[in-house]
């Protein structure tokens, strides 16, 4: 059943802290996950109506290599939101929608978890983008494995590893009898309870990261001020290693910079309990094959090296099938073209052969005439 969401009576006034600039100024074509193009840089700025000097509050975050990106799917069409979705790698599946990572939500908030390249000032660079041109941003918060991922032990300081032994061999609580959940009652609830212009690709490229800013920062923050490296506890005491291998991609993550000490997060049985359903690793749709046509090719081959970075973008976007499951129903055999940045890429999929060629690749500005 859908519900208007001007008739939802709970509600809560997040204000915007930011807007992210992105290489997508429209929902086609943008990637949706932040892995599909993960070196795909874009910006976030911080709004200066929040906080006056609005990069007093990105202070420290530079100690983090990640963060979470929470923001407004601001661009839903739709003011009717629906209990079941159809994914796209689900094919025509029909899901509920708390189940997926849908836009369409009753609270339209996004979540991407992004790669921090450089913090200057009030803008912070990152890597790693499914969100479009001028999102604006509700949240972010430092992603931390020790807290965020339950592959990861938490560091001796918060786990007492005496406790976790004697523990180990009972059985877990079982914490619904505990806390009496069934004694809630739900049909109650509790009253009081709670363009700019799209910078071009080249603009956004990102520059080292040299942490100069930390002295003035600390500085001008007048009081007294934190320093982390030296408040960390004893390194030896945060080291605890993991029972089996990282897998690929979980080394960079499982490995920090502390007190000048490397150290690894070793990862816990508790890893074996992590489900997620069979289809988000083996979807029932194929990964595409992507053709360039030489025309498209040759346009590509114009923009220099540039034109093999874009390619391999084009390629991870396509790959992955962009399409909605509607459009995939409706424009088999005809063109399909989307932006990135000042580029538009028109293409052609063939849903028989899990293909898909890319004719052209032009510039807004140039006209083309024929295919
Ligand atoms: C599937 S969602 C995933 C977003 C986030 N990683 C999450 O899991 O909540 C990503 C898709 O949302 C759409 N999208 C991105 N930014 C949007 C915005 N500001 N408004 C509406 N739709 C947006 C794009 O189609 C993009 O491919």
């Amino acid at each position: 059943m859908s519900r208007n969401r001007n008739e939802t009576k709970e509600s809560v006034l997040c204000p915007y802290i930011g807007t992210m600039y992105t290489h997508f100024p429209e929902k086609r074509g943008t990637p949706r996950q932040p892995g599909i193009c993960s070196n795909l840089v874009a910006k976030l700025v911080l709004n200066s109506n929040i906080f006056t000097n609005p990069e007093h509050a990105l202070d420290g975050l530079q100690e983090y290599s990640h963060m979470w990106i929470l923001f407004h799917f601001h661009k839903n069409d739709s003011t009717h939101t629906r209990a079941k979705v159809t994914p796209p790698r689900l094919n025509g599946h029909r899901l509920g929608v708390f189940a997926t990572r849908s836009p369409n939500r009753p609270s339209p908030i996004g979540l991407s978890l992004v790669k921090i390249d450089r913090i200057m000032e009030n803008v912070i660079y990152f890597s790693g983008v499914d969100m479009i041109d001028q999102t604006p941003v509700i949240d972010i918060k430092p992603y931390i494995p020790q807290y965020d991922s339950p592959n990861v032990n938490m560091p001796l300081p918060y786990c007492d590893e005496n406790l976790v032994e004697e523990n180990s061999n009972s059985p877990a609580p079982d914490t619904y009898s505990l806390f009496n959940i069934s004694a809630v009652n739900d049909s109650q609830p509790d009253e009081n309870g709670i363009s700019q212009v799209t910078e071009a690709l080249d603009n956004l490229n990102v520059r080292d990261m040299d942490g100069e800013e930390d002295e003035e920062r600390n500085n001008d923050m007048g009081g007294p001020t934190l320093n982390i490296r030296q408040s960390f506890p004893d390194s030896r005491s945060l080291i605890r290693m993991g029972e089996r291998e990282a897998p690929d991609g979980e080394e960079e993550e499982s490995e920090r910079q502390a007190s000048g000490v490397s150290i690894t997060f070793g990862t816990s049985p508790s890893s074996r309990d992590i489900r997620t359903p069979a289809w988000i690793n083996n979807p029932p749709v194929p990964i595409l094959t992507v053709y360039f046509r030489e025309r498209a090719l040759s346009q590509l081959q114009q923009m220099g090296v540039k034109g093999e970075q874009k390619k391999a973008v084009i390629e991870n976007i396509l790959k992955e099938d962009p399409r909605s499951v509607y459009l995939r129903e409706r424009i088999e055999n005809s063109n399909y073209v989307f932006r990135i940045a000042e580029l538009y890429v028109s293409c052609r999929f063939d849903d028989r052969s899990h293909t898909v060629t890319v004719f052209q690749v032009f510039q807004e500005n140039v006209v083309q005439n024929e295919q």
